[in-house]
């Protein structure tokens, strides 16, 4: 049977209605692809906490965590991802690619250029959605 990982990933947005984005490295589990950052949320955590320290240990800089914008289950060929992307600010610090190959913000009518982890296809379509408030 395969494994499911809870994995949460972070939308942030800046006051350009640019949305963070993070590509993996090559050397990554599901390499080459373009992800919002984040990653597994341990025994006991909750999510925007998860959230909060996994931002802090890969991007080194702080984040608050909102709501949910999306959960997809999805089934890659070794384990099953339940990916939960939630709408995060952030606080304080510059964003820094301490794992994945780049970061860049993208303009949120332009994310469905990247060539996205499979598992985040709907969450993005969401945040397209999305008209500024
Ligand atoms: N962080 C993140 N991971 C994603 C996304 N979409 C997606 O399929 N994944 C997959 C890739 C990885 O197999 C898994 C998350 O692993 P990770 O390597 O980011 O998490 P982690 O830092 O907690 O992992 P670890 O080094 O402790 O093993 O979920 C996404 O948007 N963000």
């Amino acid at each position: 049977m395969k494994k499911t990982v809870k994995v949460v990933a972070a939308v942030i947005e800046n006051e350009k209605d640019e949305i963070l984005c993070a590509l993996r490295s090559h050397d990554m589990l599901i390499p080459n692809m373009w992800e919002f950052p984040g990653g597994k949320v341990e025994s006991g955590e909750q999510l925007q906490e998860a959230l909060e320290r996994e931002i802090e240990e890969e991007l080194l800089c702080t984040i608050k965590a909102h709501d949910i914008i999306n959960e997809n289950v999805h089934e890659y060929d070794t384990f099953i991802i339940h990916l939960i992307s939630i709408k995060a600010e952030l606080i304080s610090g510059t964003p820094v690619a301490t794992e994945h190959s780049k970061l860049i913000w993208m303009p949120r009518r332009n994310l469905e250029s990247l060539v996205w982890a499979p598992a985040d296809l709907p969450a993005v379509r969401d945040v397209m959605k999305q008209v500024q408030a």
